[in-house]
């Protein structure tokens, strides 16, 4: 019997996770979605398609959720999965930055929440120098039109659009990880990831640069502290069917839901 497995987002990241899990019949059994608005629930490899679930039935069949909605479905639905005893691995780390939310949800159980690394990398290092670390700089560049969402003020969007006409890169924020995932919530959870490893959102500083000529979604991390400074370069390809998200996110998500499935090998 493998891990029940209900996908809350049937997005971008949550069709390419169910095509990856499909593949794992052995450890995984994805048995619907929470996602009323997916205009199909079919994996485009398998064909299979999933039904659609209301938080009731998902959380009377899943042992885990994977959230790969946005930071209003974590907000949503998060406390009430992890107070069902379900566990819930978490894309849309953004939402966390609200301090009673992330004690809802990363302190009360009795369900666990798990935090995908998603689009970046070296989460295991930050976590584990937490407490050395001085500052970390997050600098994420995008294609303009990966930057561009219907919420983003009007002065912010005309900056963004002005990049992309003019060829050049722009920056168009610098500024904490809260006023980040405000301004651009389902473009920069990654500066969340980070906070949250660090264990501190005042050590990280965010900015976001669109790029006209950008080819793939970049993520530079630099770490300072007393236990040594780090650099992380990241170059990631855009997801297919969604070019703000990177594709690595999905694999991610279906790498950490294996790992809890049993699948090694287990760096930890
Ligand atoms: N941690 C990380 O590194 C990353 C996290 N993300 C997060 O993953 C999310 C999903 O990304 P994509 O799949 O590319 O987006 P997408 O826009 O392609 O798909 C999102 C899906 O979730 C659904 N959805 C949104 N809010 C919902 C709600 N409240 N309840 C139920 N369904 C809801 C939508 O209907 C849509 O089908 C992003 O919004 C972002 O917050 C994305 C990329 C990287
Ligand atoms: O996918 C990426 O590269 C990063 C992203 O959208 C996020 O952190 O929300």
């Amino acid at each position: 019997m493998g891990l029940n497995v209900v996908l809350l987002g049937y997005g971008a990241i949550g069709r390419s996770l169910h095509g990856m899990l499909a593949r794992h019949p052995d450890r995984i059994a994805v048995i619907g979605v929470l996602d009323g608005r997916a205009p199909k629930t079919a994996d485009d490899a398998t064909g299979t398609p999933l039904p659609v679930l209301d938080l009731a039935t998902a959380l009377g069949c899943a042992e885990v959720i994977a959230e790969c909605a946005s930071p209003a479905a974590v907000r949503e639905f998060g406390p009430d999965i992890i107070a069902s005893g379900t566990d819930l691995l978490i894309a849309s780390l953004g939402a966390l930055v609200d301090p009673r939310l992330r004690g809802l949800v990363l302190e009360r159980g009795p369900g666990r929440a798990y935090l995908t690394t998603g689009a970046i990398g070296g989460l295991d290092l930050v976590r584990a120098s937490a407490g050395t670390i001085d500052a970390i700089d997050l600098d994420t560049r995008k294609p303009p039109a990966a930057l561009l969402h219907p919420g983003l003020p009007g002065p912010l969007r005309a900056g963004i659009a002005a990049a992309a006409t003019s060829g050049d890169p722009c920056t168009v924020f610098s500024g904490s990880v809260e006023r980040a995932v405000e301004l651009f919530p389902s473009n920069i959870n990654v500066a969340a990831a980070l906070a949250l490893a660090a264990g501190g959102f005042t050590r990280v500083h965010v900015t976001i640069t669109a790029d006209p000529a950008a080819t793939l979604t970049r993520h530079e991390i630099r770490i300072q502290g007393s236990g040594g400074n780090h650099t992380f370069l990241i170059g990631n390809a855009a997801d297919p069917e969604n070019p703000a998200t990177s594709a690595l996110t999905a694999r991610a998500m279906a790498s950490g839901l294996l790992r809890l499935a049993g699948a090694g090998p287990h760096f930890i």
